[in-house]
């Protein structure tokens, strides 16, 4: 939280001096070499959001990704951060025969596409798996593999709905809504196929074996939401949407206007918290309900709201800042990358074209990751480069260039 005055301008002195220590302190090639996922070949069908997610956490902690690209670049390349990449038409049965050999000396293969896709090529896992029983198959789709809607288009919208979890997000007298698509897109779908595939690697560590990963965004999403399930028969779930504890219906946990129209985030749960919420904001616990009275709980937003409309977000810092009133800022994403606190512990990195990303999560003590701070790269960009590494001649990449089975693209220099 941002703080004001003599003291606040010391401490940015140390947060700088901080970074400084930091770059100075910056890895080693060395120590680069010792990232988690060091060694590990990733091959990445290129997707549209949860596919490239989870390639980009791969090769944020050192595994070598290559992202597939198809012909006729698609534009689709973000979060490609650290990955390379191969441009190869997968629907001529030479493309298919290259990426078999590419797959022969992979570790891992992951897939974005709707169920049959991959067998349709003629690369469904029992063939890929044949030829390289130590691979891991990752299926990263909506509805999963099999199932009555496993080849129905969707989004994340569609798989949040069908979890379950959709139908508890929302405010009172609203109709659910999405927040963003975080929830299966990423935390169902990238995260828990990243998870998989680090199980499937620890795994083959013991038995040499590959396997197939049913990476789904319904089924990621319902797990991500094992904490509702759990917890649904208790006294903080029984009221309808947008009426209990953490779904906005609690005063104590919410979003409140300040007077320069910027927000606060209020999660102040156990009591002594609430205490330290209704002293900053210059109430009286006296004159307000018991904190856990639901019936009264619209007036004492209304309290609250009205407090927090009588100053700036600053001002509110000022009071709030340092203390377990559970009170913070509601930052926009620039704002995050400035903050104190964040900036303190390197929370986002900037990159060589001084675009701004969140570092990568968690931070390993020994061993942390080491984002690529390059530019991504273009479609087919690497094409000629990786199928050398993986003993094509030069005669057979020519080849495969001139019958456009690939694509290759070259930067063009910036004069
Ligand atoms: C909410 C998010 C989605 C966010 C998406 C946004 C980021 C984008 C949405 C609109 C985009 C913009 C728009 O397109 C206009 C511009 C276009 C420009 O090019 C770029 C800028 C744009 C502004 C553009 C920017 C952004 O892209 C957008 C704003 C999500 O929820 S993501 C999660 C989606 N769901 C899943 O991933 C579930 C699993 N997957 C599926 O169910 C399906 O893949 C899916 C997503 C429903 C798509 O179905 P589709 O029929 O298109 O594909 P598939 O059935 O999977 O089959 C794949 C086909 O591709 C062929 N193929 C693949 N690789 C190759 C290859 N190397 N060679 C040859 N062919 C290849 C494959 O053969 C299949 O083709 P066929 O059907 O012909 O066999």
């Amino acid at each position: 939280m941002e703080g004001s005055g003599r003291e606040e301008k010391g401490r940015r002195r140390r947060g700088g001096e901080e970074e400084k220590r930091k770059r100075e302190e910056a890895p080693s090639d060395l120590e680069r070499s010792t990232m988690a996922l060091q060694g590990v070949r990733v091959l990445e069908l290129a997707g549209l959001a949860p596919g490239p997610h989870c390639g980009m956490i791969l090769a944020d902690f050192g595994a070598q990704v290559i992202r597939l690209d198809r012909l006729g670049h698609q534009g689709k390349t973000w979060m490609a951060r650290g990955k390379r990449s191969l441009a190869l038409d997968l629907k001529r049965p030479e493309g298919v025969s290259v990426m078999r050999r590419l797959c022969k000396r992979m570790d891992v293969v992951m897939e974005p596409f709707r169920p049959g896709v991959m067998e349709k090529f003629g690369l469904g896992p029992e063939i890929l798996l044949k030829d390289n029983p130590r691979l891991i198959y990752a299926r990263l789709s909506g509805f999963g593999q099999l199932g009555r809607l496993s080849k129905v288009a969707g989004h994340d919208i569609n798989f949040l709905a069908l979890s379950g979890v959709l139908s508890k997000l929302g405010r009172s007298n609203e109709t659910p809504y999405a927040p963003l698509n975080l929830l299966a897109d990423f935390g169902g779908g990238s995260l828990t196929c990243a998870l998989g595939i680090v199980l499937a690697l620890y795994e083959r560590t013991q038995s040499d074996k590959g396997q197939v990963i049913d990476a789904n965004m319904v089924e990621g999403t319902a797990y991500l939401s094992s904490f509702l399930w759990h917890s649904k028969n208790l006294v903080f779930w029984n009221q309808p949407r947008g009426k209990n504890i953490l779904d906005s219906g609690a005063p104590f946990y919410e979003t409140y206007r300040t007077s320069d129209g910027k927000f606060m985030a209020v999660g102040a749960i156990e009591p002594q918290f609430y205490a330290l919420l209704i002293k900053g904001l210059g109430l009286n616990c006296d004159e307000l309900p018991n904190q856990l009275s639901i019936s009264d709980w619209e007036e004492t937003k209304k309290k609250f709201a009205d407090a927090f409309a009588k100053k700036t977000q600053a001002e509110w810092c000022n009071i709030f800042d340092g203390t377990d009133a559970c009170v913070t800022p509601i930052l926009s994403l620039e704002e995050a990358a400035l903050n104190e606190h964040n900036q303190e512990r390197g929370t986002f990195f900037t990159d060589e074209h001084h675009n701004v990303s969140p570092r990568p999560a968690p931070l390993l003590s020994r061993t942390p990751a080491i984002p690529s701070t390059k530019r991504d790269p273009m479609e087919g960009e690497h094409t000629k480069e990786i199928l050398q590494e993986f003993g094509f001649s030069e005669d057979e990449i020519n080849q495969l260039d001139s019958d456009k089975i690939i694509e290759t693209s070259t930067p063009k220099a910036n004069l």
